[in-house]
C-alpha cells in the first residue's frame, strides 16, 4: 500500500479550510465519504459533549481549560500521566507561533472530549484525528504546556526573538551531585504535561498534538507514569511509602499566590500567574531497597511506613518535632524528609514547592534491573530559593540525602509555565508574542 504523503501545512489546513474540503470534495466528485468528524462520531458530537460535561454530585469527567492558571498544576492530580519534550526545529517564529494557537484550539477542544480539531474530514488526506480515543470520556484531561530555556536562547542564538522575554537566571537544569543524565532525556524547547484518568486519552493528545507540529517541532523525550493505587488518601511511591503527605493543600490560594504564581513583583509581566515546572525522571533501585528492612527504610525516609506519621508521631499528618530531636537521634538528620523541609520557621515555608509527581514502570533495564521510579514534577515559584535550595540540601555531598544511595535521575529539565488562556480569542504563550 503507498503511503500518502502528508503535509504538516495541509494538515493544519484542514482545520481551516474542512468547509471548502467538502466543496472541493464535490468538484471533483469524491465518493460521499468526506465527512465532519464531529458528526460522524457519536462521542464528539454535540449531544454527547454534553453528556460529558460534569454533573452535580458526581466526580467530574471535564477539567476546564480556560482560567487565569494553566490546568494541571492545583488541578486534583489524575491517575495517568504522559509527559513529553519537543524540539523546534522550524528557524520561523511565525510558524512557532502558529503552532501554539493550533495547539491551544487543540487542547480547548480535546479537554471538552472532542475531536482536536475542527472541521470535516478529506479522505485523501492525513486524519483530523487519529481517533483511539473514541468513546472514551474525556476522563478529566489536562494538558499543561511549558516553555524550556533554549527556546528563548540556543547556544547564544535568538532563534525566534525571545531572547528579551527569558525570565532572568532562568536556564537549563544543571546537573546535581549523583546525577546520571542521559542526553536524550533532558531539556527540550516546549514541554507538554497530559494528566487523565485514562492512558488512551493521553496517548490520544500528545499524538494529536505531535501531528499538528509536524515541521515545526518533534518529539525529543517521552514518558508515562501513574499514580499510587490507592483512590482516596495519600498515594504511595513504588518504594512503598505515602508520598504527598505534607504536599500543599491545593485549595490553599494563599500558599498558591506566595509559593506558585509568579506575581506582581516578579519579573517577567508575561509570565504572571503562570509558575517554574522541575521535571525529574529518577530511578528507584527496587532491588537495593528491598534487601532494606523496614526500620532502616524508615530511617531513610524519616516516617513510618504503613502509616505515614513522622517518626516521633502516632497519624500521618502529625508534625515532626526536629527543634526536640537535634541530633537525630529520632528523625535522623540526614533523612529525606528532614532534609527535604527542615522546619526552619519562615525560610523552610518559603521553600516549599507542589509536588505532583507519578510512578514509572517500563520493564528493565539494560542490564536486567526494574526500570522503575518517579517522575519527579514539581512546580515553584522561584527555581532558586525553592527547588534548588532544597535539592541542594538533597545532594550536599557533606550529609547526602540517605535516599540518594537508592535513586538516580536519569532525565527532566526546567520549563517555564505561562499563564492560563482566559478565552477563545487568546492562545498559550500569547505574552511572548507581543
Ligand atoms: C528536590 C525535591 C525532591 C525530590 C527530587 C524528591 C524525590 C523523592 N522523594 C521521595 C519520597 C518522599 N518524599 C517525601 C517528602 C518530600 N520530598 C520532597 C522533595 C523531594 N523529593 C519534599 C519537599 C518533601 C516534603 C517534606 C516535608 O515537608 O515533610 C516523602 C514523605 C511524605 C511526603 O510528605 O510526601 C516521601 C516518601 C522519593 C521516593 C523520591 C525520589 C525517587
Ligand atoms: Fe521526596
Amino acid at each position: 500500500m503507498s503511503k500518502q504523503p502528508f503535509s504538516r501545512r495541509k494538515f493544519l489546513g484542514m482545520a481551516v479550510t474542512g468547509a471548502a474540503g467538502l466543496v472541493i470534495g464535490n468538484m471533483l466528485d469524491l465518493p460521499k465519504r468526506v465527512h465532519s468528524v464531529v458528526d460522524s462520531e457519536p462521542v464528539n458530537s454535540k449531544s454527547q459533549t454534553t453528556e460529558t460535561t460534569n454533573t452535580p454530585g458526581t466526580a467530574p469527567v471535564t477539567e476546564s481549560f480556560f482560567g487565569v492558571h494553566q490546568s494541571g498544576i492545583v488541578t486534583p492530580a489524575q491517575q495517568f500521566l504522559n509527559i513529553a519534550a519537543f524540539d523546534i526545529i522550524s528557524s520561523d517564529r511565525n510558524e512557532l507561533r502558529d503552532m501554539l494557537k493550533t495547539w491551544t484550539k487543540m487542547i480547548a477542544r480535546l479537554t471538552e472530549g472532542k475531536s482536536p480539531l475542527e472541521g470535516s474530514q478529506n479522505p485523501k488526506f492525513s486524519p483530523l484525528d487519529t481517533g483511539e480515543q473514541i468513546g472514551l470520556s474525556p476522563s478529566r484531561l489536562t494538558i499543561t504546556i511549558g516553555f524550556g530555556a533554549s527556546l528563548f536562547q540556543k547556544d547564544g542564538i535568538d532563534r525566534f526573538g525571545l531572547a528579551s522575554k527569558k525570565p532572568k537566571g532562568f536556564g537549563q537544569m544543571p546537573i546535581f551531585h549523583r546525577d546520571a543524565l542521559k542526553e536524550p532525556l533532558i531539556h527540550g524547547d516546549l514541554v507538554v504535561q497530559v494528566c487523565s484518568d485514562d492512558p488512551v486519552v493521553n496517548f490520544h493528545a500528545i499524538r494529536n498534538l505531535s501531528i499538528a507540529s509536524n515541521g515545526v517541532a518533534h518529539l525529543r523525550w517521552q514518558h508515562t507514569g501513574q499514580s499510587g493505587t490507592k483512590p482516596e488518601g495519600t498515594p504511595r511511591n513504588l518504594f512503598g511509602f505515602k508520598d504527598g503527605t505534607n504536599n500543599p493543600q491545593l485549595t490553599d490560594e494563599n500558599f498558591m499566590n506566595n509559593n506558585i504564581w509568579v506575581g506582581n513583583s516578579d519579573e517577567p509581566a508575561w509570565l504572571r500567574g503562570g509558575t517554574y515546572m522541575v521535571v525529574r525522571r529518577i530511578q528507584m533501585r527496587m532491588e537495593t531497597w528491598d534487601q532494606l528492612s523496614y526500620t532502616t527504610q524508615e530511617d531513610v525516609i524519616g516516617r513510618q511506613k504503613i502509616s505515614g506519621a513522622p517518626m516521633d508521631g502516632m497519624l500521618e499528618h502529625d508534625e515532626p518535632k526536629f527543634a526536640q530531636d537535634p541530633k537525630g537521634t529520632v528523625t535522623a538528620l540526614d533523612s529525606h524528609i528532614r532534609l527535604s523541609n527542615p522546619r526552619n520557621g519562615e525560610q523552610s515555608e518559603r521553600e516549599r514547592i507542589l509536588r505532583r509527581g507519578y510512578n514509572f514502570m517500563d520493564g528493565l533495564d539494560e542490564v536486567g534491573r526494574m526500570n522503575a521510579g518517579l517522575m519527579f514534577i514539581c512546580f515553584n515559584r522561584n527555581l532558586k530559593t525553592q527547588f534548588e535550595s532544597i535539592q541542594n540540601r538533597l545532594s550536599n555531598v557533606k550529609q547526602l540525602d540517605q535516599l540518594m544511595k537508592y535513586t538516580q535521575t536519569v532525565g527532566g529539565g526546567y520549563f517555564v509555565v505561562p499563564p492560563g488562556v482566559l478565552n477563545s480569542n487568546s492562545y498559550i504563550g500569547e505574552g511572548l508574542f507581543g
